[in-house]
């Protein structure tokens, strides 16, 4: 299985499903099934030993019916222009659902940052940005954060903007440092709202004790150790947790302050002192009542998800669970909160930020962390309220709700194709 070319047919085959729920015409549909634009650019980067090496990155804008188009830049081996597509698709249907006046974009380079000094990293992120300038602004497209970026890389991405247009523009991108811009709360957002969405599911099933709650999570990158942490901090027993060399399992719970440490300091989780190593494919089969996959997608296929131990899979990643899956984790009763809902938390305070760097006017972190679970916890109930009135599951309710957003909003602007 080729989880990259796979990753369009998924947001597909989603959007497929949902499609049947919806009183729209053939025709608006399939325009709402393609891309708006797609930008293919190989660049060179001079490497630390003299020599060049040629790069290729990708920006894809899915729809911008409702606002400018706002997604992640990647950096990974794995990104291809397929898999930056459905990112960009899913990114229409996130800001939809949790009503935020965007539309859908994502980036991506094709390398191992990890393979890079900090020079290297600098100068690909300085031309890569550059490249991008015709496409992106404050009022057409925001890039932010994915895999592989982090808040110093968008500080290199709005700089070069700046000195291309001759003043300082932190709207340009979101999940800036606070020193040149950035929200509070901004970092930890995509995996705390991973975990109010979380409680919010729990307690609609009347499980309101978190200390008889085992979680498990795959990826300890900016999304799986954030949520790691708040669950932690909520009183949740973190028993497993991985990166992409493997993870760890405690039954009676993990130190997750410790292990954030741990993994800093030596670059995995893996060897853990007070845990059992496992490979990732073990923690998705770990005894646990909720998994929480935060790495990348596909992870859930046909082939493992009779497997999974989780009562609930709550999706930090983007795109974790195939249709296949899904079909499986839906027969056996497992309770899957979707991607667009549960790691929606990032885009929202990504919003926050752009609307504070519009404005120049900033916001104490209480203020940000107090609307972004306002917002969550809403979205929430309006898509468990969809899923019980249609008698249908989680995922197909929340793209529902979505699309028919977009969907309203292309015909009001006048859809005449
Ligand atoms: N950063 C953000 O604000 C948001 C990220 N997401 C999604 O969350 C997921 C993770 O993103 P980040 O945490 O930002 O990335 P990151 O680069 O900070 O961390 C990724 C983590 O996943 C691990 N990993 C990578 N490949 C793996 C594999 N094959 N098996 C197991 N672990 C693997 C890495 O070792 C690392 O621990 C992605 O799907 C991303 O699109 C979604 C919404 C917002
Ligand atoms: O913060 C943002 O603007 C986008 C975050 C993102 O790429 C995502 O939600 O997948």
């Amino acid at each position: 299985m080729n989880l990259h070319l796979d990753a369009y047919k998924t947001a597909l085959a989603q959007f497929n499903r949902a499609a049947r729920y919806l009183d729209f015409s053939d025709d608006l549909l399939e325009y709402m099934r393609y891309p708006r634009r797609e930008f293919t650019v190989n660049f060179p980067v001079r490497r630390d030993d003299g020599s060049m090496e040629m790069f290729t990155g990708y920006r894809v804008h899915h729809n911008t019916a409702l606002g400018p188009s706002k997604g992640g830049i990647r950096y990974s081996t794995a990104v291809t222009l397929d898999e930056v597509r459905a990112l960009a698709m899913w990114m229409t249907w996130k800001s939809a659902l949790v009503n935020i006046p965007y539309g859908g974009a994502k980036g991506g380079v094709v390398v191992d940052p990890r393979t890079l000094s900090l020079g290297e990293l600098e100068r690909l992120t300085r031309r890569y940005a550059s490249e991008l300038i015709p496409l992106i602004s404050p009022h057409s497209d925001i890039p932010a954060p994915d895999m592989g970026t982090n808040a110093q890389v968008m500080a290199w991405f709005m700089d070069t903007y700046s000195m291309t247009v001759g003043y300082s523009v932190p709207a340009i991108v979101t999940g800036k440092p606070k020193t040149i811009g950035g929200s509070e709360g901004r970092t930890e957002a995509t995996g705390r709202g991973v975990v109010v969405t979380m409680t919010s599911c729990l307690h609609h099933h009347g499980e309101t004790a978190p200390d008889r709650i085992d979680v498990a999570i795959q990826g300890f990158g900016n999304v799986g150790s954030n949520a790691a942490i708040y669950a932690h901090e909520c009183g949740y027993r973190v028993v497993a947790v991985s990166d992409i060399d493997g993870g760890i399992y405690n039954p009676g719970g993990l130190d997750i302050p410790a292990v954030v440490a741990f993994a800093k300091e030596r670059g995995s989780v893996i060897d853990f002192p007070r845990a059992e190593n496992i490979t990732n494919e073990e923690l998705l089969a770990i005894p646990c009542d909720v998994l929480i996959p935060a790495a990348m997608e596909g992870q859930l296929h046909g082939d493992n998800a009779h497997k999974v131990k989780a009562r609930y899979v709550v999706e930090g990643a983007n795109g974790p669970t195939t249709p296949e899956g899904d079909d499986i984790l839906n027969d056996r009763g497992i309770i899957v909160v979707p991607d667009i809902l549960a790691n929606a938390g990032g885009v929202i305070v990504s919003y926050f930020e752009w609307v504070q760097d519009m404005q120049a006017f900033f916001w104490d972190k209480s203020a940000v962390l107090e609307r972004l679970e306002g917002i969550l916890t809403a979205a929430y109930e309006q898509v468990q309220h969809n899923a019980e009135e249609h008698n249908i599951d989680l995922r197909t309710a929340a793209q529902v709700t979505a699309i028919k957003r977009v969907g309203e909003a292309i015909m009001t602007r006048g859809f005449y194709p």
